[in-house]
């Protein structure tokens, strides 16, 4: 062997000999960020309005400074908090954007979505996802939970909240990005039908932007008799495998992802029924998996591929070549895809 070729054979092993660690202690970060979370760290930091000393933090949140001092060493190694001198001069704990995303509430929190994907019921089922690979077909989360998510969600409200807080989370981050990145998604329309809108946030965010949109969230009835009364928005329970109420266009934000091919057909079939023959649209809000060049949330798109893996039946995330199949399939005549600053894409298909 060439000496440049053993240095570098020994270069890897050196790299892999640190690299392993983070597989063996991968659950570490998300199990720090849902404490930092459940003891409010960021919440007690952002309301203190300056730098916090180790003291104030921990009398503050009512435990003891020697294992927070730990937690926020573990936060502060990897740039979630930073170190900041006190106006007294002693050293204390700030915030950061990435901190601020752990706030309970505001605008950028997306804490209720590390609740749900760190709880126990969300957990289990990737224990099994070697199973799933072996038994192609077999849910992980049903073999987990005894059936699939949605009725598991029904029969246990309290795991069906979670996901409905994580969702309008989401919603409130990606949302606006759409209306930043591409209103014109949206001219021309009067009516929307969000078709598994959970607790309708993003047609609260949406009327509150575009006042003239009447907006229809339309989910499973378990979940629309929970949601909120929203101004301009109406609630509508069914099954968008049955029919989905009429609009000018149909909005469908992280649904399709959810179930598989034959499914998604069958949901986009009836949303073309639900809009307008010439100037109606289905709006498909979901991530685009690249297959040529890679971007900086490519890693978050194949993680989310997999938790559709271990959470749901069939769900995937789509290549654009997949997602083009599955809206021909539905007998739409073309589409077009729009990137927005989000880790999903905004795909608009036309009857
Ligand atoms: C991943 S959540 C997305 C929620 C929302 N679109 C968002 O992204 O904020 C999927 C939604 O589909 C709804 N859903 C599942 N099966 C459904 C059905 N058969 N008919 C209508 N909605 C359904 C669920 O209740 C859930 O609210």
């Amino acid at each position: 062997m060439e000496k440049t070729q053993r240095e570098e054979k020994w270069n890897e092993e050196e790299q892999a000999e640190v690299d392993i660690w983070k597989y063996i202690f991968g659950f570490t970060e998300m199990a720090v960020v849902k404490c930092a979370i459940d003891l409010g760290i960021a919440d007690a930091i952002e309301s203190h309005g300056s730098p916090m000393t180790l003291s104030e933090l921990s009398s503050s949140l009512g435990c003891a400074p020697s294992p927070l001092y730990r937690i926020m060493r573990f936060l502060m190694h990897r740039g979630i908090f930073k170190g900041k001198l006190t106006s007294q001069g002693s050293p204390g704990y700030a915030q950061t954007p990435l901190s601020r995303r752990l706030m309970k509430h505001g605008e950028n929190s997306m804490a209720a979505l590390i609740l749900l994907e760190s709880s126990p019921v969300m957990l289990t089922p990737w224990l099994s996802l070697s199973a799933r690979v072996l038994a192609d077909g077999t849910s992980s989360f049903e073999v987990a939970h005894g059936e699939d998510i949605w009725s598991y969600s029904a029969s246990n409200p309290a795991h069906g909240q979670l996901i409905n807080e994580a969702m309008a989370c989401d919603a409130r981050v990606i949302v606006p990005a759409m209306i930043h990145g591409c209103p014109e998604v949206f001219d021309g329309l009067s009516s929307l039908v969000d078709v598994g809108g959970g607790n309708g946030e993003t047609l609260k965010v949406l009327v509150k932007a575009f006042p003239w949109l009447r907006g229809i969230n339309f989910d499973q009835p378990h979940v629309v008799s929970v949601a909120g009364v929203i101004s301009g928005v109406e609630n509508v329970g069914g099954d968008m495998f049955e029919s989905v109420p009429k609009a000018d266009a149909a909005f469908l934000k992280w649904v399709l992802h959810d179930w598989g091919d034959n499914e998604c057909i069958q949901i986009l079939k009836k949303c073309r029924q639900a809009v307008l023959e010439n100037k109606g649209k289905v709006i498909i809000v979901d991530a685009v998996i690249e297959e040529a060049e890679k971007d900086k949330l490519t890693d978050v798109k194949l993680a989310l591929d997999m938790a559709m893996m271990a959470h749901t039946n069939k769900g995937k995330e789509r290549t654009l070549k997949e997602w083009g199949s599955v809206i021909g399939e539905a007998g739409f005549s073309r589409y077009t895809v729009k990137t927005i600053h989000a880790v999903q894409s905004v795909i608009e298909a036309f009857p």
